[in-house]
């Protein structure tokens, strides 16, 4: 093995540049000359690379975003250009290309696969932590945390003025962001879509668990976090429907990409630079097709299909926790009186 690539593909996540540092810091070691690909997929097609050293990844690991810089693009998935990455590949004499994505950049890996004879390895890199495979990815703690403080301060003055309020997060198809930021910021209820079989229901549900809360309560601050793209228009919609149905003062607030900002925290980075190692010794090693993962704290190599080809789910204890043991509608009529 003597030249490996780097490229960060899709949406981009904190630990990126922990995990570009770890692979190139890796690469190094063993004496394997490593190039890093801009704007994902782009910068296969347009031959836009960067030698990578030591010195283009100090004082990076602390910082959100990609040095490498992501991109989506949709031209990849064509034949044409898949032929046309292969020839830049081999024209740059690349043995390996480590791909830091989710799942549409694993398939992206996968399409180049069948038109290039080198070696392609994934690392899981989405603050959605939809990879299948994976306890965690690269970003989803940070994720988290990001929420999790704007959530407090949400609570703030929703407790002020006693109001409700509908927090929209990120993750497109996958709840993992809602349910974690949810039961760590204490919220009432959490709306994703693993756990909303029927939208035309969900609405007289909150209004009935909001009533209970009322009754048990008192008149009192109220929050729902929410996936985004689940409701139809969005938390902004949701809050005006809700706000019909109870007279109550309902405001939205959507967190955005601010969830995919800001330093790394110390799981991402850990994770990321595990990752990013145990992929070059991947590599050295001859493995192609996989994605690296690591599950109870154990790395590992799975083919990268698994990525997409089956579902990740919700930590059932955790659906557990606030679907039932937190429900305030589910709770047991009588009281257990502790002084006997
Ligand atoms: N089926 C596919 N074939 C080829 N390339 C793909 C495919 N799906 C996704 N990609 C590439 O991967 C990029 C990132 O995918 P996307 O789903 O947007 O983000 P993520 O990798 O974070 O899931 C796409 O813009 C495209 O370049
Ligand atoms: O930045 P964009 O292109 O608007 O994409 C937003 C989407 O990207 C994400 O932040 C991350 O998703 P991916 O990692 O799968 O790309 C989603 O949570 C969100 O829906």
């Amino acid at each position: 093995m003597r030249k490996i690539a780097v490229l960060t593909s899709g949406g981009d996540a904190p630990g990126m540049n922990a995990c570009i540092r770890a692979i190139v810091l890796t690469a190094e070691h063993f004496g394997v000359q490593i190039i890093g690909y801009k704007h994902g997929y782009n910068g296969l097609l347009d031959q836009e690379y960067l030698p990578l050293k030591a010195r283009n990844v100090a004082n990076i690991i602390q910082r959100g975003g990609t040095i490498l810089r992501s991109a989506r693009c949709s031209s990849f998935k064509t034949e044409e250009s898949a032929k046309l990455a292969a020839k830049n590949l081999n024209a740059l004499g690349i043995e390996a290309l480590l791909i830091i994505g989710g799942d549409g950049s694993f398939r992206g890996a996968c399409h180049l696969a069948k038109h290039w004879q080198g070696q392609v390895i994934g690392l899981p890199g989405t603050i959605d932590n939809d990879i299948y495979g994976t306890d965690a990815t690269i970003g989803y703690h940070t994720a988290i945390e990001t929420a999790l403080d704007s959530i407090d301060k949400v609570r703030d003055t929703a407790d002020a003025f006693e109001r409700i309020f509908l927090v929209e997060v990120m993750g497109r198809h996958a709840g993992f962001i809602g349910l974690s930021a949810a039961l760590a910021s204490a919220s009432d209820q959490v709306l994703v879509p693993e756990l909303c079989t029927d939208l035309n229901t969900e609405v007289d549900n909150i209004v009935s668990h909001l009533q209970a809360a009322m009754n048990k309560r008192g008149n009192c601050s109220y929050i729902i976090v929410t996936a985004e793209n689940l409701w139809p228009g969005g938390v902004t919609n949701l809050a005006q429907t809700l706000h019909e149905k109870t007279k109550l003062e309902c405001r939205p607030v959507i967190l955005g990409h601010v969830q995919r900002g800001g330093s790394p925290v110390s799981q991402d980075r850990l994770l990321a630079t595990k990752m990013g190692a145990y992929a070059v010794e991947q590599a050295i090693a001859g493995k192609t097709n996989i994605m690296v993962a690591e599950q109870n704290n154990q790395l590992l190599c799975l083919p990268i299909e698994t990525s997409w080809q089956q579902r990740k789910t919700l930590d059932p204890y955790l659906v557990k926790i606030q679907q039932e043991f937190f429900d305030i509608t589910k709770q047991a009529e009588h009281v257990v009186n502790v002084k006997g």
